[in-house]
């Protein structure tokens, strides 16, 4: 059997960074296996302003959700099955992780992930075209401000300082709480995307030969024995590999590193007999672990949607058609709270994916604004639904079910906000008829009633193998990203998170690759 001192399974956003960062030094062998296909030198994936087309396509996992009681049944989490992971099909809206909310993850036990400790890896991560005490400058991913080149975005801006949220730039070193602006992406000035895949391994793979990197391959489980002090060691993995129909299995000498992802992370652990004991007897898997929060605790920026018809031509051309946010504190935050609980995204397209089955009007020429809870309060779970690898896992989110309301509240001052920044006067060239939710809907409920059914999600499902302290039961992994209970195996991708950041997550997943290779090095 093949042996490497290191197997990452899942080549996504964190696994690409462990891959790149582990094989730096040439005396280790890294083997990298990723379930889709190559994105070298596909424009599908590479060219940026393209990337919606990746949505529901061959490079997607797509999964359903089940059943909300109060939330879109409807809804599909996008998923990348792609080298880069879904950095190589989102729309690299770049951020770095707000101190505040870093320090908070430290609070909760989780030791070394303070802002002291990861804003310099979000440093080392960039090469940011701003430049200040808060860039770096000679990383691998390539950050710079979407240039202001939306005329209906530039009246939104003016409209939205109107409404009392100033223009400001993100990623200047503080946390906007009220504010808007245009996003930094992450992206090249020609207008590729700079995914993990093309800022950190394209240009090594080739030249690298103790890096070995698999495409096609489907991580089916992990391959757990006994260790020295007889508890599991994990000493591999095994897969399916890329003509489907064989199986076979690296070994790791040293470790393995879990990179699937928030939704295949945790049932690559169940499959593999890590996990909450009675979910793996009902499935009859053996209990190696009795893991009660694998799967749990599934964290999710929440979307809610309103829907313009434009009075103008809309822009036909853009660097990825979502270019400005919004944040602001709403009534329902503390009134010292260091993070905003309320986000929106402008978007300079229709987005209709959720309204048009209700029955509400659309347009080809259009723009929305799309208010996200940045810190709700629901949990969903992540579950098997059977033994077999091939079956997608269950992904409930259970969307607006925290005990409170609070996520139905901020959604709905979210949605009252939109409409109200867009009645400003400096939008009155653009905004024709509110398509969705229509003038009609009016009080709380009416919004409520319309944001259950029609809302969808960022796409940033995390936190479902989360990192804590011994004390916490649901603490999958320690600060050291070791799975507890398990020798020899880490996570490095979003399901580590506690909970989420109060922005886009993506630039945070990097340096938590950043963070699991300085670890594994530092552990030899
Ligand atoms: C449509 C979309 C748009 C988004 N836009 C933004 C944005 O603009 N800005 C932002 O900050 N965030 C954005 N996000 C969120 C962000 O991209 C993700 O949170 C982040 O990339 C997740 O990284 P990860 O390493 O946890 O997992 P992933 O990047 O999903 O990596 C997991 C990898 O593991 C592979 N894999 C899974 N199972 C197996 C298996 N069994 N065997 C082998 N390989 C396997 C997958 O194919 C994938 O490549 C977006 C997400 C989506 C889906």
């Amino acid at each position: 059997m093949e042996e490497f001192d290191y197997v990452v399974a899942g080549g996504g956003t964190a696994g690409c960074v462990v891959a790149a960062r582990l094989s730096e030094d040439p005396d280790v062998t890294v083997c990298l296996l990723e379930a889709g296909p190559s994105d070298v030198g596909d424009p599908n994936v590479l060219v940026l302003e393209d990337w919606m087309h990746l949505l529901d396509s061959g490079y997607d996992w797509d999964y359903p959700v089940e059943p909300q009681e109060n939330g879109n049944s409807f809804l599909r989490h996008a998923r990348a099955k792609v080298l880069g992971g879904c950095s190589s099909h989102n729309s690299c809206i770049a951020f770095h992780p707000p101190a505040e909310g870093l320090d908070a993850w430290e609070a909760l036990g989780c030791t070394g992930w303070g802002a002291d400790s990861v804003l310099p890896l979000v440093r080392r991560l960039e090469d940011n075209a701003a430049r200040g005490p808060h860039h770096g400058t000679s990383g691998p991913v390539r950050l710079r401000d979407v240039p202001p080149n939306d005329p209906c975005g530039v009246a939104l801006l003016q409209a939205a300082a109107s409404a009392g949220l100033p223009t400001v730039q993100f990623n200047r070193g503080t946390t906007v709480r009220n504010g808007a602006g245009w996003f930094q992406i992450n992206a090249g000035e020609d207008g590729s995307r700079m995914s993990t895949s093309h800022a950190y391994l394209h240009p090594v793979m080739d030249s690298r030969p103790n890096l070995t990197v698999r495409t096609g391959y489907w991580v089916e489980k992990l391959v757990l024995e006994p260790g020295a002090d007889g508890s599991p060691r994990a000493t591999g993995v095994q897969f399916l590999a890329p003509d489907g129909i064989h199986h076979g299995s690296v070994r790791a000498r040293r470790e393995v590193v879990l990179s699937a992802g928030s939704i295949d992370t945790p049932k690559l652990l169940l499959l593999s007999g890590v996990g909450p004991a009675a979910q793996l007897k009902e499935f009859g898997l053996d209990v190696l672990v009795d893991s009660s929060g694998v799967g749990e605790n599934l964290d999710d920026h929440v979307e809610g949607l309103v829907f313009w018809d434009a009075l103008q031509p809309m822009v036909t051309r853009s660097t990825q058609w979502w270019e400005i946010g919004v944040f602001a504190t709403t009534e329902h935050a503390a009134p010292d709270a260091p993070l905003p609980d309320l986000m929106m995204h402008y978007g300079s397209v229709p987005f209709d994916m959720n309204t048009v089955r209700w029955g509400y009007p659309t347009t080809d020429n259009g723009f929305c604004l799309t208010p996200n809870v940045t810190q709700g309060r629901s949990r969903g779970t992540v579950r098997l639904r059977s033994r077999d690898f091939r079956d997608r896992a269950k992904v409930d989110p259970r969307y607006f079910t925290d005990p409170d309301g609070h996520d139905l509240a901020v959604m709905t001052a979210g949605i009252r906000l939109a409409r109200r920044i867009v009645e400003q006067a400096e939008m009155a060239g653009w905004a024709g008829a509110e398509l969705a939710p229509g003038k009609d809907v009016v009080t709380d409920d009416e919004i409520a009633d319309y944001a259950k059914k029609t809302h969808n999600t960022v796409y940033h499902p995390s936190a479902t193998a989360k990192m804590g302290p011994a004390s916490d039961p649901l603490a999958v992994c320690d600060p050291e990203l070791r799975v507890r209970g398990v020798q020899g195996l880490r996570i490095a991708d979003g399901s580590v998170m506690p909970f989420l950041p109060a922005v886009n997550p993506n630039i945070l997943t990097m340096a938590i690759g950043e963070k699991c290779a300085d670890l594994l090095k530092a552990a030899g």
